[in-house]
């Protein structure tokens, strides 16, 4: 890593929890938290915007050239701003939870995608959480974890938001793609959260943290 600023890297499958635990580690220790998933649902977007068929590659790569994709921090959470427009929750809507999994499969996305999350380490330490993170954006972070949850309990999850998604669909998608598919990075510590509430996960992670030698001017932020 080019400075002393951190990465802890949050993986796992759709509605394991990862975001929630994100956030909440990311607002105790003063860390900005990145959603990686809303960079690539801000893809997904606008392809809807644009008319363009999310599994056309060479058209989904012709749009990153016309659309600005802007990424930034706001109250300590990663901000993506689609030609200047912040989506807000747009970026959770069926369509484009019906497209993101294609648009992710394309390699130049992601590389786009994987530069813009390496810049946020330039601003400040961050808890990011995604598919990739420990394995491909910080593969060198002693920070890992891979949250994982029950295939019932994460379609409950999703079902008690209210959001019309299947969960453990969009992974048997995202399974798919050749490049940067989900795994348990290496080094990475795997806590299944199906029978753990939001604050154990968030303690399980600290002892990640702690026991990955986290300096204690860090740690004692959480108390
Ligand atoms: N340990 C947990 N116990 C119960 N509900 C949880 C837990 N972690 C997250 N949730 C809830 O499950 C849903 C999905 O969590 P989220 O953090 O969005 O998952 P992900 O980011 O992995 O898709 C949210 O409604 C969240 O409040
Ligand atoms: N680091 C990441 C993050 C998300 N994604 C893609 O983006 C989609 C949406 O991610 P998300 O984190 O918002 O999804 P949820 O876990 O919230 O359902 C995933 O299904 C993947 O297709 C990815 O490929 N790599």
């Amino acid at each position: 890593m080019s400075n002393s600023n951190i990465a802890v890297a949050i993986d796992g499958p759709a509605a394991s929890g990862k975001s929630t635990v994100a956030k909440t580690l990311a607002k105790r220790l003063g860390l900005i938290m990145v959603n990686t998933g809303a960079m690539y649902r801000a893809v997904a977007w606008a392809t809807i915007q644009h008319g363009v068929d999310p599994a056309d590659s060479a058209a989904v790569i012709n749009l990153l050239d016309r659309v600005d994709f802007t990424c930034g921090v706001e109250n300590n959470l990663s901000t993506v701003l689609v030609d200047g427009v912040d989506l807000g929750d747009a970026l959770r809507q069926d369509a484009v939870n019906s497209r993101v999994s294609k648009v992710a499969a394309i390699s130049e996305v992601r590389e786009l995608l994987v530069s813009m999350q390496r810049d946020y380490l330039e601003l400040g330490s961050v808890v990011m959480e995604g598919r990739d993170i420990g394995s491909v954006v910080f593969p060198n972070t002693p920070f890992k974890m891979y949250i994982d949850a029950s295939e019932e309990v994460r379609r409950k999850r999703r079902a008690a938001e209210g959001i019309i998604d299947d969960p453990t669909a969009r992974d048997k998608e995202d399974s798919k793609r050749k490049s940067s598919p989900l795994v348990i990075a290496e080094g990475a510590v795997v806590i299944d959260s199906s029978e753990m509430d939001v604050e154990q996960v968030v303690q399980a992670a600290l002892t990640v943290l702690r026991e990955r030698g986290a300096s204690e001017e860090l740690l004692a932020k959480a108390n």
